[in-house]
This record gives C-alpha cells, structure tokens and sequence, in this order.
C-alpha cells in the first residue's frame, strides 16, 4: 500500500499522463474532422467520392493499430518523412481513429430524419448550413456517446505508443517496475492515473450529452440552471412579460390600436399584425389586383422508377389566389407540391414562379439545373408548410422561425427577432417562444411551422395537408390561420381534404387523380357540381367520413 501511494503521487506517472493526454486530445480533434469529412464522403451519391473514403475505413480498420504505429515511425523516414515520437503518435492515433468515428458520425447523420433536411431546404438552406445547423446537433445526441467511448479507449491506446518509444504513463510505469519488480503497486498506481484521466472525459460527455438532450430546460440560462426553480420562474415570467410587450406592440394598427389579443387561440379577424404585414410586404399587391398568373405548370411529368406518377399535368395559380388541391391518396398531389419548389426535379414539363424558373434555366432551348439550387430556393421565397411540421427537433420555437432569415437572408438578427414574435403572436404562440417543439401539441407545431414558413416574406405559400396529421379538435386552430392568410391575399396552393375549408377559402379547386388534373374550377363548379364521376366518388366517400 505504502509503495502504491509512493507511486501514485510521485510525478513520473503523471508527467507520463501528461504527454499522453496531449497525443489523445489532439489525436482526437484531427480524427473528428477527419472523420467528418469521411462521413460525408460516404455519404455522396457519387461512387467516386465514396469509393476512397470506403477503401481507407476499410484499411484503417481492419489492419492492427500497433503496426499502422510503426509503418508511420519507421517507414515513412524511408520516404523521406521523418517524424518525432510524439508526432508520429500523433498521426497514428489520428489516421486510426478517423476511420471509426467517421463512422459514428455517419450513423449519427443517418439517424436524423430526412424530413429535417427537406425542411431546411424548402427554406433555402445550403447543404453546409444544413450539415452545421441542422443535422450535425441532432445527430450529435446519438454521436456523443459513442464518441466518449471512443476518445476514452483512444487515450487508453496510448500506451501502445511503447513502440515508437513515447514515453506515457504505461511505458514508464513498465520500465519501473521491471527495475524494482514491484509490478502490482506501480501498475496499480498508472491504472489510477489512467482512471481520473477518464473520469474527466466521462464528466465531459454527461454535459454534452445534457447540453444535446430535447429534456433540456430552453426556458432558462446557465445562472437559473445553477440556482433553481426560484430564479426560473421569475426569468419565465419577465421573458413571457417582454414577448407579451413586443407582441402587443407588433399588432398595433396605423391609428395605434391594439389589433392582436394576447390569447392562446389565434386570432381569426381578417388581415391584422404580424401575417398581415407579411403579406403586404412580400406579395407584390400590382400584380394581386392585376390578376396576372404567379405559377405556372406546364405539361409536367415526373416518374419514381419506371412508375409515372404525374402525367402532363397544367396549372395556373394568379397572385393572390388560394388553389386547393384534392385526390385520392397517391394521386401525386404531395410531389406536385414538391416540384413547384424543386424540392424534387422533374422529368419533363416546366414551372414558372413569379414568371422564373426554380433551380432551372433555359440553355439552347433546354431546361438545365442550376448548380446553386439551394440559392435559387432561397431567391424564390416559396413557404412550404409540410404534413408533419418538420420543425427543427433541437431548436426552441423562436429559432425555428428566425433560423432562415438570419442565417440564409443574414438580415439583422434583432429585426428578425421583432418579426418573429409578431409572427408568433398572431398565430397565438407568444408564450411558447422559448420551448422545444415537442413540449407542444401538433396543433401548436402546425402553427410554428406556418410563422418558420411566413418569416421569409414568401411570395408564395405550399401547404401539404397542414392538418391531416392533426386531432380534429386542433384542425380548426390551424385552418384559422390559413385562412387570415387568404384573407390577407397571400397566394397559397393548399394539399388538403378538408372540404368545407375549401369551399369557404379556395378561388380555384383542383381534382387530381392517378397523376393527371382530372377536373378544376371554383368551388362551386367541382365541389358542388363535380362532372368527372371520379370526383363525385370521391367526394362521396369524403362526405361519408365526416359523417362517421
Ligand atoms: N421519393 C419517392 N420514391 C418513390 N416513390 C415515391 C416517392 N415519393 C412519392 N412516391 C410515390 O408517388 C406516389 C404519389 O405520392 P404523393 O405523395 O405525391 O401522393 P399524394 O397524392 O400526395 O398522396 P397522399 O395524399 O397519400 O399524401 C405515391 O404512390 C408514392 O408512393
């Protein structure tokens, strides 16, 4: 015992430790980028860049970490690159380990769902944007822990350095004991080192792992974290105080008059606060009184495989105009949605928004894509409200809506913010602004996702069955919604079986069926007085729904 205390508090050990926390942590950081870059490599849709990345974590992992060591220490010099020990170490624990946290943060990528990044992109967010803002903190829930792992076992796998003769805390230990052959107190002693160097990194990975997780607390800074319930409440209520204050001040009308409550259900007068001043601000009113056509589909086709799933499909939508789109399930009415915004490319036809096309232009008579898609999404300015909100997991309400003008528009943050709140005000959530979207319900989600959409001053809006994913109880708040926005002249092309809200809101209904327009007119042409027998049957077994 007195010798095990002899050696855990003398230097030697933890020198030893000190030069192998200096090989592990760099080691580490290196693998992490190296990493990264493999993960996104093998992810490509192009063979040629997965290929290489495929053949190194192939060779890396399957070949001994003691030799890719000694390859590195002996063989390079033969090569003219000659390293020190510690740099050596460095390479070969990086070199190692790249390959298998590559593939962590690959699982970790691929566990974030994929409506995430058609979100992202519908608000024209660049793949890097993405990757940084998007995936990369949600994917880094299921990463952390497995990368602790491995950063532990890395720092332990520094004493296989012993081949390239640096000198860590193992190495040392071993060269003592075969002096004295006190091996039990002096490896003993080195496990101890070994075990709070680890503790530390285990500390490190519950916070991270606090800091990444959706229990965390958003309504609270680090100081209430520390102090509890008390100062929470009265930080709560002074933000919820300050929210209601720009909330109210958002809402005023011209003559100063109050036009939003500060109630939880939105507001359902017509054209008033944050949606109002959207609308008057990004639709162009010249061309809503003008009546002039603001989308254009023309003969678009678009095939999944062999499969065709629309076929010459026309449709014009006039600025300000609400077109609602209804059909059997399969219909192709989502991908219609999708190709607007070229989401999806299509195979044949053309789109026109705004008299341009989306991520097209025209070369020698031919439609080509452009290489910048993600900035023509953004020049675009099309909202698209999606089934299931597809809001951003990890981020509280109030960086969902703000995200795309601040980081894809970089407007000014504070305005941004001011417009956000407005926003969210209208569509009754001011109260919610620091909560993560899974501690609302989807009614709430929905109307998060319609003021994430709105903050783009969009010129058009796509809504794909904003309420089939809904109770029926929480339908009507978000119909309520969209129809302030008819109200207020937004031009809007609706996916949605809800019947009467079409027939109230819509200036056009459209009837799709197995990939072709089957019948279109007002509401009362197709609702009322449908021709197509396809149609009536339909509309038929909708009404019969309702009634059950
Ligand atoms: N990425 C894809 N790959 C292969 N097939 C797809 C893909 N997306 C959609 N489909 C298929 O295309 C068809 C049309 O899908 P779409 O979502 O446009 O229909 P929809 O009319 O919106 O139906 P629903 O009302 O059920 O959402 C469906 O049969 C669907 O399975």
């Amino acid at each position: 015992m007195t010798l095990f205390w002899h050696y855990l508090t003398s230097s030697f050990l933890w020198e030893g430790l000190l030069s192998a926390v200096q090989v592990a942590a760099i080691a580490m950081v290196l693998a992490l980028v190296l990493g990264l870059i493999l993960a996104t490599m093998r992810e490509s849709k192009h063979w040629w860049i997965r290929l290489p990345a495929t053949i190194y974590v192939w060779i890396m992992r399957g070949t001994p970490l003691l030799l890719q060591l000694i390859y590195i220490y002996n063989v390079l010099p033969e090569f003219g690159i000659t390293l020190n020990t510690f740099q050596a170490a460095v390479i070969g624990f990086a070199l190692n380990e790249a390959a298998f946290s590559g593939e962590i943060i690959r699982g970790g990528i691929r566990s974030v769902a994929r409506t995430q990044i058609v979100a992202a992109q519908s608000l024209g967010m660049s793949s890097s944007l993405t990757l940084v803002r998007v995936v990369l903190p949600q994917a880094l829930r299921a990463i952390v822990p497995a990368l602790s792992n491995n950063a532990i076992s890395l720092l332990k796998s520094t004493s296989l350095a012993y081949v390239i003769a640096l000198s860590e805390v193992m190495s040392r230990a071993v060269s003592v004991a075969s002096q004295n052959f006190e091996y039990i107190p002096v490896l003993s002693a080195a496990g101890v080192v070994y075990l709070a160097a680890t503790t530390i990194l285990t500390g490190g990975q519950m916070l991270l792992e606090r800091k990444f997780s959706l229990d965390r607390d958003t309504t609270s800074g680090p100081m209430q974290r520390m102090f509890g319930s008390g100062i929470r409440q009265i930080r709560s209520k002074m933000r919820t105080e300050r929210a209601e204050d720009m909330a109210t001040h958002e809402v005023k009308n011209d003559a100063g008059e109050v036009l939003s409550s500060n109630s939880e259900v939105p507001l359902t007068k017509p054209a008033t606060g944050g949606v109002a001043e959207m609308v008057k601000t990004s639709s162009k009113p010249e061309q809503k009184t003008s009546g002039e056509v603001f989308v254009t589909c023309r003969n678009i086709s678009k095939s999944y495989g062999p499969r065709p799933i629309l076929r010459s499909v026309d449709l014009d939508v006039k600025a300000g105009e609400v077109v609602v789109i209804m059909g059997p399930s399969g219909s192709g009415k989502s991908t219609l949605l999708r190709l607007i915004n070229h989401l999806e490319p299509m195979d044949g036809g053309e789109i026109l928004v705004d008299g341009k096309h989306v991520g097209y232009r025209r070369v020698k008579g031919e439609l080509k894509p452009v290489g910048n898609l993600a900035k023509a999404r953004a020049d675009a300015r099309i909202g698209m409200v999606f089934q299931h909100f597809n809001l951003f997991d990890h981020l509280p309400v109030i960086d969902n809506v703000t995200i795309a003008p601040t980081r894809v528009y970089k407007e000014n943050p504070a305005d941004v913010k001011r417009r956000a709140i407005g926003l969210l005000t209208d569509v009754g959530l001011h109260r919610h602004i620091d909560h993560l979207p899974h501690r609302l319900s989807g009614g709430q989600q929905q109307r998060v996702a319609i003021a994430r959409a709105l903050a783009i001053t969009p010129n058009l809006m796509l809504f794909d069955e904003p309420t089939s994913a809904l109770d029926p109880e929480l339908v009507g708040e978000v119909l309520s919604v969209i129809r302030k926005l008819a109200d207020a002249g937004m031009t809007m092309i609706i996916v949605t079986h809800e019947v009467r809200f079409a027939r109230d809101v819509a200036d056009k209904v459209v009837f799709m069926d197995e990939g072709v327009v089957v019948e279109q007119g007002t509401p009362q042409e197709v609702l009322e007085n449908p021709q197509n027998p396809r149609t009536r049957q339909f509309l038929n077994m909708v009404a019969r729904e309702e009634a059950v």
